[in-house]
């Protein structure tokens, strides 16, 4: 037997209904199909004659969603529509598991007589006479048993990513085929952790971690403690989880949560910037970070002062010293002038950096193990565009959130021809060497950062970097064999450490 390839999920493991005969899917039901549907296994639903017409119209129709196979099992030709099912497939019996909820159920018997593996959800071992089943207790252990089972078939010639983060990142990610639940080229299988059933039971079978624990903050307060990361309070689901690694160092973590703090604080990120500077080279354009200056509140007597020692000049954009995980980690502001400060409502502690005119164009890089790619992306214009269309305001300062309302230059403000040359004046071995030198600065295995280039002196000016992104704008045939290969590599390297 090879690793799992298909699921057949029987009708009653899916359907309930709402007690008056309206078929509804069951709790775990609708979050198990959006993961199967992205898992790289064949999945499909059966059912037999006797189940009503309504259910049976809506498992078809639930099917149709999700792409899936429905099978009837007492259809006048139900051997010749499994074992078609089975050809349509392209995969033998001995490679599917069969799900069912139901306790006493000849087709069962029979079906695993016919060599398909067998899982039995909610019922209750001692009430069944074949030992050969699996019994789970709950649909959200399903997962973890078709890639447990998976990796003993394949005798440990696999290994099992379990994985953390938020749904729509989690989708995004499965819609691009990142994370199957079949072995990948390399040898990975993805299966997402939950934490409605104990963390324990699922991490017994995987071999390292991958999370973006920031989706996993809930509350930040800067007051706690002078040291940044205190501040920030995690689920408890990702606590257990910290708990988990801590007492089994075996079980690597990608990447210790540790490394990924620096992140998660922009004063930190501009400390660790400027060592950008040793890495300028003759004959090329600068590398640096922008000029910037922490502050707790806007009130402090000396900004002036401080803001000059800083090296810093109006516009200054605003942005919260906490980079990411919280609502308003991205609410920014960008100032035009001193009294402004007082207008805006940036979360503090905050960042006052430096605005760079960079022509409307960001040069996103993402490295994934030793793979670098970037893409260019169209960004804020430069200052006197935002300026004017403030003064017209009364030059009051720009506010926005940068995920949500970024002020991203208008056609007007962007000419194509700029695009060309601006292209062109990126030193893509400049911001390369940086990239291997922030990876080894900051032992990650996957981040990104932001590049500007400052229109009259060509400095390239690294303004953000952030763990785990989306590197949505890489095109997929690159990048996700280069995220496999990151993560293969970095549970190679964690293994030995
Ligand atoms: N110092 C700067 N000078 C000029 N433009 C900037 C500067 N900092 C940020 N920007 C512009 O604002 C955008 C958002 O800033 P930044 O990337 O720091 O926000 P973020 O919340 O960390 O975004 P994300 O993490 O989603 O990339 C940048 O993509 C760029 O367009
Ligand atoms: O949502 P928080 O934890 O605040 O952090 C953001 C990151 O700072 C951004 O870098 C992510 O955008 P990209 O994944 O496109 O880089 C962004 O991803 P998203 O736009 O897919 O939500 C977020 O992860
Ligand atoms: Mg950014
Ligand atoms: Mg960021």
């Amino acid at each position: 037997m090879g690793a799992v390839r298909g699921v057949l999920l029987d009708e009653s493991v899916l359907l309930s209904d709402d007690g008056s005969g309206n078929p509804r899917l069951k709790p775990g039901a609708e979050v198990l199909l959006r993961r199967l549907r992205y898992s790289n296994l064949r999945v499909g639903f059966c059912h037999h004659e006797d189940l009503s017409a309504v259910k049976a119209i809506f498992l078809q129709n639930t099917a149709r969603i999700y792409s899936f196979s429905c099978v009837s099992l007492d259809a006048p030709d139900a051997k010749y529509s499994f074992n078609q099912l089975l050809l349509d497939w392209g995969i033998a019996r001995d490679n599917c598991f069969y799900v069912t909820s139901k306790r006493h159920d000849a087709f069962t018997h029979e079906i695993q007589n016919q060599g398909w593996l067998t899982v039995c959800v909610g019922v209750d071992s001692g009430s069944v006479m074949n030992k050969e089943f699996l019994f789970i207790n709950k649909l959200e252990e399903l997962l973890i048993t078709v890639c447990s089972l998976s990796k003993k078939a394949m005798q440990k010639s696999v290994v099992i990513i379990g994985y953390v983060m938020k749904p729509s990142r989690e989708e995004d990610f499965a819609k691009r085929g990142a994370l199957p639940m079949y072995p990948t080229q390399n040898g990975l299988i993805f299966v997402p952790l939950t934490f409605e059933i104990p963390l324990v039971s699922q991490l017994q079978d995987v071999d390292a971690v991958l999370h973006k624990a920031t989706d996993e903050i809930v509350d930040f307060n800067p007051h706690i403690s002078t040291h940044f990361s205190h501040g920030i309070s995690f689920s408890k689901g990702m606590q257990e989880l910290e708990r988990f690694i801590q007492d089994h160092p075996e079980c690597c973590m990608i990447d210790p949560l540790n490394n990924i703090y620096p992140l998660l604080d922009r004063y930190n990120i501009q400390q660790l910037l400027l060592g950008l500077q040793e890495l300028n080279m003759k004959d090329h354009c600068r590398l640096r970070a922008p000029h910037f200056l922490k502050i707790d509140n806007f009130h402090e007597p000396n900004l002036r002062d401080q803001l000059s020692e800083a090296n810093l000049s109006f516009p200054i954009i605003v942005k919260p010293q906490i980079a990411c995980g919280v609502g308003d980690a991205h609410s920014m502001a960008l100032v035009f002038k001193f009294e402004d400060f007082k207008e805006i409502c940036v979360p503090l502690p905050a960042i006052l950096q430096e605005y760079v005119d960079h022509g409307s164009l960001i040069f996103k890089f993402y490295v994934l193990g030793n793979n670098v790619f970037h893409a260019v992306k169209k960004s804020m214009p430069n200052a006197s565009f935002l300026k004017s269309s403030s003064e017209q305001a009364g030059s009051k300062p720009i506010i926005f959130d940068s995920l949500k309302s970024l002020p991203v230059a208008t056609d007007d403000q962007f000419s194509v021809g700029r695009l060309q040359a601006d292209i062109q004046s990126l030193d893509v071995d400049l911001v390369k060497s940086a990239a291997n030198w922030l990876k080894t600065e900051l032992d990650l295995t996957i981040f990104g950062f932001d590049v500007v280039i400052q229109e009259d002196t060509g400095d390239h000016v690294i303004v953000d970097l952030n763990y785990l992104p989306s590197f949505k704008e890489v095109p997929d045939t690159d990048a996700i064999p280069a995220f496999w290969t990151a993560i293969k590599s970095a549970h190679e390297a964690r293994k030995t450490n």
